[in-house]
């Protein structure tokens, strides 16, 4: 049976993960919810399972796997707020057959990444990495050998989305000629272009820049063939997902020196927290400039998230608005008035709404208002009815067939 979910907004339970910024806290306070869990790191499996129990709310970064398992042991989950651009961590598929809403921030980070490999750019092509490593150890590398200005390099950028294009931007602005690969055919902008291939891409750039999503497509996109491929001499920035490169194929390819240097923010296994060691077969190599993930990770993207993605589940809790949700049919609703609202959420299959409409026919139930969205997977039906009636309407559309979550708002 779907569970009920109807409760006094302290009853709310919301379990926030991987230290997100301060700024969702205060958010949802002034909300009204303020039964707030707040854990600094993720949590390996069986504790996420522990905690997640009885949590209505969760909110996460890049590093928690929200798997179906966990999903599955979370039956009083509403929404999963990923407080991130990155949604490749929660089972999506999982997430819409249960009925759970994800929300994510998809642009507040995008230019500290941008930011952050500009900076990376100039640093790689003037060997800063090893001079700087050498300079800690004594040592003293004043030589302009395989030292480059930015300007006229060939930057080639993979993916091309709000990160991607941005940086194609401000690279131009250094005097940078910019190509890029995509799957989709994207408007170039400034002077870049786009190229049909990434083997023309990898063959063409001086220094080669990741922006895709992790998805099977994009899984070990960049191995030792492709590594081949690039310039000798070349250099790789990945700030993507560590999957999106053989690891230790890179490590060859810079132990080599068939590449100049690679600049990596994230990695196929990262740590939990600033607690656990950090174990990749890229340490000691001194022309890799290894960092933690931090891409993202400004006071500005994080304060910025912080109150985009709280805003986004304390709305969806309090009126069952699914704008931008990543997986949820979107429904931007209006106040209720002093109207009961009913959330029906169901598998998209036909018979259910006629099933739905007969609860309220054969009760003789009222409807005021009455929104409906749809996807491939769910339907999502809003109905608000007069307060008297929404007791006995729940309990008749909890136990419609194909119901996966039904809730009310007063
Ligand atoms: N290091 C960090 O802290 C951060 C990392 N990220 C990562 O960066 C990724 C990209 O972010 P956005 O630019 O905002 O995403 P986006 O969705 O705006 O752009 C991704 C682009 O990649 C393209 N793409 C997809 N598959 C491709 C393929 N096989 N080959 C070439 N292009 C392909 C898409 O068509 C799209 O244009 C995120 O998904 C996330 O994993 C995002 C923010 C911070
Ligand atoms: O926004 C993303 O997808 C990121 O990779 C940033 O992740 P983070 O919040 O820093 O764990």
């Amino acid at each position: 049976m779907a569970p009920q979910i109807s409760l006094q907004k302290d009853k709310i339970r919301i379990l926030l993960l991987e230290g997100v910024h301060q700024s969702a806290i205060d958010l949802l306070a002034s909300r009204g919810y303020t039964n707030v869990e707040y854990l600094k790191t993720s949590l390996p499996e069986e504790q996420l399972i522990e905690k997640i129990a009885d949590a209505h709310f969760v909110g996460i970064r890049s590093r928690t796997q929200l798997t179906r398992k966990v999903l599955e042991n979370a039956p009083k989950l509403i929404a999963i707020g990923c407080f991130c651009i990155g949604t490749n961590q929660v089972d999506l598929k999982a997430a819409t057959e249960l009925g759970i809403a994800v929300f994510n921030a998809p642009y507040s980070n995008t230019r500290s990444v941008a930011e952050l490999i500009i900076a990376e750019t100039i640093l790689m092509l003037r060997g800063i990495p090893e001079k700087n490593a050498l300079c800690h150890r004594g040592g003293w590398l004043k030589s302009a050998s395989g030292s480059y200005e930015a300007r006229g390099k060939t930057l080639g950028i993979i993916g091309y989305g709000a990160i991607g294009s941005q940086l194609s931007v401000m690279a131009e602005a250094i005097g940078m000629r910019v190509i890029f690969f995509d799957v989709v055919t994207k408007l170039p902008l400034g002077n870049a272009s786009q190229v049909h291939s990434m083997d023309e891409l990898l063959a063409q750039s001086d220094v080669v820049s990741l922006h895709v999503p992790e998805l099977p497509s994009t899984k070990m996109m960049i191995g030792g063939e492709q590594l081949e491929k690039m310039k000798p001499g070349a250099i790789l920035l990945n700030a993507s997902r560590g999957t999106v490169v053989d690891i230790d194929a890179l490590a060859a390819a810079l132990k080599s020196g068939h590449l100049a240097g690679a600049a990596i923010d994230v990695f196929p296994v990262e740590p939990r927290g600033n607690d656990d060691e950090f174990v990749s077969p890229l340490r000691g190599i001194d022309n890799a400039l290894l960092t933690p993930h931090i891409g993202g990770s400004t006071m500005e993207a994080q304060e910025n998230i912080g109150v985009e993605v709280a805003e986004k589940l304390a709305t969806y809790s309090d009126n069952g608005t699914t704008t931008s949700s990543v997986n949820f049919p979107e429904v931007a609703l209006p106040g209720q008035g002093g109207a009961h609202r009913l959330l029906h959420i169901h598998k998209n299959v036909p018979g259910i709404l006629s099933a739905i409409n007969q609860v309220f026919s054969e009760n003789a139930i009222n409807i005021s208002a009455q929104f409906l969205q749809t996807n491939e997977t769910l339907g999502y039906v809003v109905i608000d009815v007069d307060a008297e009636y929404s007791d006995l309407a729940l309990e008749k559309l909890k136990n419609i067939p194909g119901t996966l979550r039904c809730r009310v708002l007063f």
